[in-house]
């Protein structure tokens, strides 16, 4: 028998061990002393109650107990709180300030199986309290905490959703459309909020009527509005004549009120930080070190959250990952502080069919690609100021995710497929396909007479979450055989009925005898970029808009030189 801990889950050594209490103790005895009293929460918490407080819970561990009960072990302490406070507290009068240091769990989901399943969670709740004070209370508690772990060198971007809200009520847009945009949002699919704003080309799939374009106009600029507390003003100038300001007041409020923090972050406002997480109603904030893909802890106002339990208050918070702060702490930029020299920009090119048309874009957006169109066996070519990492399509998002490259370019099939937690920024317009099923001529009535009798069909495809995901939509039960390659060989030689795939002249299908029965969806390059490096390195969002305006003869170099 193989003596291993489970996937994601280790021993703590001594060594470990003893610094982790020493920063546990130190947080405890600062949140303390600002008034936070400890608490505890179960380990596992009933499946609903979890839903109740959140639309999407994070992956957790689940079974039944012997009565028939789903339950989860907690993937994250506030919406056991929000449930405690509810039925503990419900009759307590004023604020209560609560703090943690808990284990929290998470399952293992395939795009994450590098990650750890369990972590420390330290955090703490303020409920009872709105406005900027309480807001700023929070904030600064946070960097505090963080201080003592010993992270520096960060960005803490910061964000409010109101405006958003806002808009999306005064928009004159139908329900259905808002959702999809706030869906946008939560996945940092900018290219998706582009689509549905569009008014000069609406979408066809989604209702977008009576949705006025200065309000279109608007929210597709929200996410690439980034910058210090001038990005306040720009927002304001944007949205103020459409009358939803309104909750910029207390937000610039709780930002001036940050000066001086501990630890010295570089203050970032940056919409296109709402919707991550959904609960969110007010502030929100993350921590992002250049050493760490992604955020060391967030937090933000949640004063829905209460309701959801009954029990009304206004409530903000935040939490992060002892594991996390302590990987942070132990990075470059937090030895060396704002004297860190900056590292070339590391760009995830792919290889393959989409290789002339990226290097293509990225010299007209102004790199220098000097090498890159042939590299001959080199997997980085290194040029003044940038790094290429020469990567399968298929694994630009592992790249990016992970941190290994700031930003890449592959298809969005490669995107979907991987369903990492990247940023996507911009449609590059070429290695454009479409996702089709297809099957040999002729072959239809012997799959649907298969399905009748077996009640499923095989599907080949090298593309198991798209093609998943399609036919969970028409409700059709399949059974999914990927494969690497020459995925039309499938129906060809009897292992399949049908195939998902990708095409673009038609070509392949044809000399093959196969037809297309259904479409899929579509495809084209898209620019996308970790979302940590997004927010720690200013380079990112000129280059996303230079790559934008590549065709138009806009450059990197022109665009970097204004503020972002
Ligand atoms: N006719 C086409 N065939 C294949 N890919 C196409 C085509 N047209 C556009 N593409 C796009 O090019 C991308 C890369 O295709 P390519 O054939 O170079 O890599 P791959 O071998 O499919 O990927 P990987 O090596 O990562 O498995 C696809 O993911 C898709 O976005
Ligand atoms: O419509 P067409 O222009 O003919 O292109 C479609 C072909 O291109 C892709 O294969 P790829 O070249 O990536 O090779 P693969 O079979 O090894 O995936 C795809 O899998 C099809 O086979």
């Amino acid at each position: 028998m193989d003596l291993v801990t489970p996937l994601g889950f280790r021993d703590i050594l001594p060594a470990e061990a003893r610094e982790r209490e020493a920063i546990a103790r130190e947080v405890a005895t600062l949140f303390d002393a600002r008034g936070y009293r400890p608490i505890e929460t179960p380990t596992l918490e009933v499946m609903d109650v979890l839903q109740m407080g959140a639309r999407s819970v994070l992956s957790p561990f689940k079974f039944f107990d012997a009565r028939g009960d789903l339950l989860a072990m907690r993937p994250d302490v506030t919406v056991q709180i929000a449930r405690m406070v509810a039925t503990r507290f419900s009759q307590v009068e004023g604020s209560l300030k609560l703090r943690y240091q808990q284990r929290v769990f998470r399952e293992a989901v395939p795009e994450m199986l590098s990650a750890a399943r369990e972590q420390t969670q330290v955090g703490l709740e303020l409920i009872g309290q709105a406005g900027p004070a309480a807001d700023a209370e929070v904030v600064r508690l946070f960097c505090e905490a963080l201080a003592l772990a010993g992270v520096r060198g960060y960005t803490l971007g910061l964000a409010t959703v109101g405006v958003l809200q806002a808009l999306l009520q005064r928009s004159g847009a139908p329900l259905q459309w808002q959702q999809q945009v706030r869906a946008a949002f939560h996945s940092s699919n900018f290219v998706e909020l582009e689509r549905l704003t569009n008014s000069q080309n609406p979408p066809q799939d989604v209702d977008s009527s009576g949705l006025a374009p200065v309000f279109a106009q608007a929210i597709r600029r929200l996410p690439s509005i980034r910058g210090g507390l001038e990005a306040i003003a720009e927002l304001r100038e944007l949205v103020a004549p459409l009358g939803c300001e309104a909750d910029l007041d207390d937000f610039e409020a709780t930002c001036r009120a940050l000066e001086g923090l501990p630890g010295q972050p570089r203050l970032l406002v940056d919409f296109s930080l709402i919707g991550s997480p959904d609960y969110y109603t007010g502030i929100l904030f993350s921590a992002y070190s250049p050493d760490l893909g992604s955020a060391v802890g967030g937090g933000g106002r949640y004063d829905s959250m209460m309701a959801a339990f009954g029990c009304p208050r206004p409530a903000a918070g935040f939490a992060f990952a002892l594991e996390d702060a302590m990987a942070a702490a132990s990075g470059a930029s937090a030895a060396e502080g704002a004297a860190a020299p900056r590292r070339p920009l590391r760009v995830a090119v792919p290889k393959g069919a989409l290789h002339k048309d990226a290097v293509a874009v990225l010299e007209a957006a102004g790199l220098n690609v000097e090498g890159l169109l042939n590299p001959g066996r080199a997997l980085i070519v290194s040029n003044p100021g940038v790094d290429y990492i020469i990567v399968r399509p298929s694994d630009a998002p592992a790249f990016v995710a992970l941190g290994a490259a700031d930003c890449g370019i592959c298809g969005k099939d490669s995107l979907l497929e991987a369903n990492s937690d990247v940023v996507e920024l911009e449609d590059l317009h070429f290695g454009a396909c479409r996702f089709v099923v297809a099957m040999p001529a002729g072959a239809q009535e012997a799959a649907d007479e298969r399905y009748r009798r077996l009640g499923s069909i095989r599907v080949a495809t090298k593309y198991p979450r798209i093609t998943g995901a399609h036919f969970a939509k028409t409700g059709m039960q399949v059974e999914i055989v990927q494969l690497h390659g020459n995925i039309e060989l499938a129906p060809l030689t009897g292992m399949a009925e049908c195939i998902v795939d990708i095409t673009a002249t038609g070509a392949t299908l044809r000399e093959n005898n196969l037809e297309v029965t259904e479409e899929v969806l579509g495809s084209t390059a898209r620019f996308f970029a970790n979302p940590a490096a997004l927010r720690t390195d200013e380079r990112i969002g000129p280059l996303a808009r230079a790559l934008a305006g590549a065709t138009a003869g806009v450059t990197f170099e022109a665009i970097a030189g204004q503020p972002q």
